[in-house]
């Protein structure tokens, strides 16, 4: 079984703040998977979104020593395996899947998921998670899930409604197989409160969320909070936090 890889790599997750489900701070190793069927205008990974201009995928030698070696696309399910087993430090808290988008090649991120149960490691899904019907096939392989909720202003597809509304199916499939589950929102100067309110109502009493500014930040703090309320007034003050990507910070992978 082959798939489409851009790169493997060990650090630790920058992500996801503090509510449950996140894995914030803890060490992983980065499964990123080429390919999306989304836009994001602002997506730090755009190198990776055609699938069939990532004619090679990298791994790490060593951790955080920025040495990679290139091999050729489609990977086979075995040397990706290899590439993390390579990587593991022994102190890993779970494995990454990230993209692109993961759940587009659903049967080999089946595949290493189960491998990877089998050797020990714990599962965590990186996903926008619009396609509910691929999300039910790995489900039950998920112990941690960051599910995306796309803002109006991410202008990722047409239909961002729509979007949304699968999105949230995603996190309901992800609950009910028992995944520690969060939804992420990235916010922009641009982001309407209206919709911080409805995305707050369909999650409320489902998952936490967390709030993350569009790197580089343009929402002013004072928005930023005012999102925070409206969310924690909906959903309860103890299921909303903020998240930023501290790895760019700190200038890690
Ligand atoms: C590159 S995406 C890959 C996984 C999946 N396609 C998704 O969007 O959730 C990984 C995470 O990075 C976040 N992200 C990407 N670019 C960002 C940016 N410029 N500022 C803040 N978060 C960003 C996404 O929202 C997502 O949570
Ligand atoms: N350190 C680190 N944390 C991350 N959390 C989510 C990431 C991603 O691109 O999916 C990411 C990433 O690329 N690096
Ligand atoms: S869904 Fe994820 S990988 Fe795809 S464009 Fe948006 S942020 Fe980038
Ligand atoms: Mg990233």
């Amino acid at each position: 079984m082959r798939l489409i890889m851009a790169e493997v790599f060990n650090s630790w997750q920058g992500e996801g703040g503090s509510v449950e489900g996140s894995a914030f701070g803890r060490r992983q190793i980065f499964v990123r998977f080429a390919g999306c069927d989304l836009h994001c205008q602002w997506c730090d990974s755009k190198e990776y979104i055609d699938a069939s201009r990532v004619s090679r995928w990298r791994y790490e030698v060593e951790p955080f020593t920025g040495k990679f070696e290139y091999r050729p696309n489609p990977a086979s399910v075995d040397e990706v395996v290899d590439a993390v087993l390579r990587l593991d430090t022994g102190d890993i808290h779970s494995i990454s899947y990230t993209g692109g988008e993961p759940t587009l090649q659903v049967k080999p991120l089946k595949a290493l998921m189960e491998r990877m149960k089998e050797l020990g490691f714990d599962n965590f899904l990186e996903t926008h998670g619009g396609l509910p019907e691929l999300i039910k096939e790995v489900a039950h392989l998920v112990n941690y899930a960051s599910v995306d909720i796309k803002d109006e202003s991410a202008g990722a597809t047409d239909d961002w409604k729509d979007l949304v509304l699968r999105e949230v199916e995603s996190i309901r499939i992800l609950k009910e197989a028992g995944a520690k589950t969060y939804a992420k929102l990235v916010v922009t100067s641009e982001t309407k409160l209206e919709n911080v309110r409805w995305y707050a109502e369909l999650l409320n009493g489902l998952a936490p969320l967390v709030i993350q500014p569009r790197e580089p930040i343009d929402v002013p703090q004072e928005r930023l909070m005012e999102f925070y309320g409206e969310a924690a007034r909906i959903m309860g003050r103890k299921n909303v936090g903020l998240s930023f990507q501290v790895h760019k910070y700190l200038n890690v992978l």
